[in-house]
């Protein structure tokens, strides 16, 4: 039995054979060639993404020794240099592709080294503009290649210190062909060269700086749509005036914690709590006295609660209170601190004139499994009877 053939124990979603729990890997070709890019690229996902960035500059590299040997074999290169020109250009971007591989730049700003294969890719290019005689109008496009690898992950800085070393290292090779011209040279062909060179440097720079303005206009943009996503959020599940739960958000996280006392075999307490006389206060001392009633009430019961304690308007002056994982004795003990909390308050209805307000509360634990309409019936039925027995009271249903 060969190693692949080694049957393993079944892990998250990997296919079984349905006998025992276990599968028989036979991946061959597929576990070698994975094992290959494993090697290559790591199985860092970040990583991955910087070295075929790398890798991809190693092919245009690649691509540029070809043509320069093809130029070589038509005689149109000065000969002994071309080796050497191959030899460090490829090995510099190998030895970048292997710095990267290893990890040793990890903690470095740009751990994907763009500048630096960059610049290393620009000075070669310029070499090879020297011993390309009378063809070396061909570096050119790929010297624009080079020069758009860098437009998506530099920095307008960067791309501008590309632009300038690019200037300096065309300019010093351009002065050599003005110095030593090749018979077959155009005349005035090397200025134009360097023309061609400067819009292409200046292109490069200007159109990065455009893609930045967008890219932070396209960020300002996300994140001014996950703030608006925030208040929508905040409208759909809130009430505006107390900053409670609304009816809709309650029953869902009713159901919610519903599922989890079936799980764990725990159980929950509904409260329904509805201000006393609370039209009375609206008809005397106004709508505005009555909100900030609302608001106290929600400030005072809030005070009382745990973390996990939820807190919803029900509607009207009526309010729902969640208790996960608590009992009717406990339930009891919350509520009636929220109803001491509650009268103890003064509201200030301006003018110097204060009001208090007191409510009444009707409670019932829930069991798992069992009906939230039904509980909240018994709340309310509890709730009713609070009011009919004299009011600012709790009654457990
Ligand atoms: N200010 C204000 N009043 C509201 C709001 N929602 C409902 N109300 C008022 O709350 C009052 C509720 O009155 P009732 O249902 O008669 O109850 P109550 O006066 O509290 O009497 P009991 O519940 O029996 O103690 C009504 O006058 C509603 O207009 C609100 O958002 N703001």
């Amino acid at each position: 039995m060969s190693m692949h053939d080694l049957p393993v124990a079944a892990d998250q979603g990997a296919p079984t054979d349905g006998r025992a729990g276990m599968r028989t890997l036979h991946e061959g070709d597929d576990s070698l060639l994975i094992r290959i890019k494993n090697l290559l690229l790591s199985r860092d996902i970040r990583q991955q993404i910087r070295l075929a960035q790398a890798g991809l500059a190693n092919l245009l590299m690649l691509a540029c020794v070809g043509m320069l040997h093809w130029l070589d074999a038509a005689g149109a290169t000065n000969h002994p240099y071309v080796w050497p020109w191959t030899l460090s250009a490829v090995g510099g971007m190998v030895a970048v592709f292997a710095l990267i591989r290893s990890g040793r730049v990890m903690h470095w700003r740009d751990p994907s080294l763009t500048l630096q294969q960059m610049l290393y890719a620009i000075l070669c290019s310029a070499l090879a503009y020297c011993i390309t005689g009378s063809a070396r109008a061909t570096v050119i496009p790929i010297l624009a290649v080079v020069l758009m690898f860098g437009m998506f992950g530099m920095t307008l800085r960067q791309v501008t210190i590309v632009g300038i070393f690019t200037l300096m290292c065309f300019g010093a090779a351009g002065a050599y062909w003005m110095e030593h011209p090749h018979p077959s040279d155009a005349p005035g062909v090397e200025v134009a060269h360097l023309m061609i060179i400067t819009i292409m440097v200046a292109g490069v720079v200007l159109l990065t700086g455009r893609l930045h303005g967008m890219r932070e206009r396209s960020r300002r943009q996300k994140a001014a749509l996950s703030t608006a996503l925030e208040r929508i959020r905040e409208l759909a599940t809130r009430d505006e005036l107390t900053g409670c739960f609304n009816r809709r958000a309650m029953l869902e996280r009713m159901a919610e914690e519903s599922l989890r006392c079936v799980r764990n075999s725990t159980s929950m307490c509904l409260v329904l709590l509805d201000l006393d006389h609370f039209k009375r206060i609206n008809d005397v001392h106004g709508h505005a006295a009555g909100d900030l009633v609302l608001r106290g009430f929600a400030e005072a019961a809030r005070s009382q609660l745990r973390a996990t304690d939820v807190l919803g308007r029900w509607g009207g002056e009526e309010f729902l209170l969640m208790l996960p994982v608590c009992d009717i004795d406990h339930a009891r003990q919350c509520v009636t601190r929220v109803l001491n909390r509650l009268s103890s308050s003064r509201f200030e209805v301006g003018e110097g004139a204060t009001l208090m307000a007191t409510c009444s509360a009707g409670v019932t634990q829930c069991d798992g499994g069992e009906s939230i309409v039904a509980a909240i019936e018994r709340a309310d039925k509890a709730l009713y009877r609070a009011k009919a027995e004299g009011r600012n009271r709790l009654i457990c249903g």
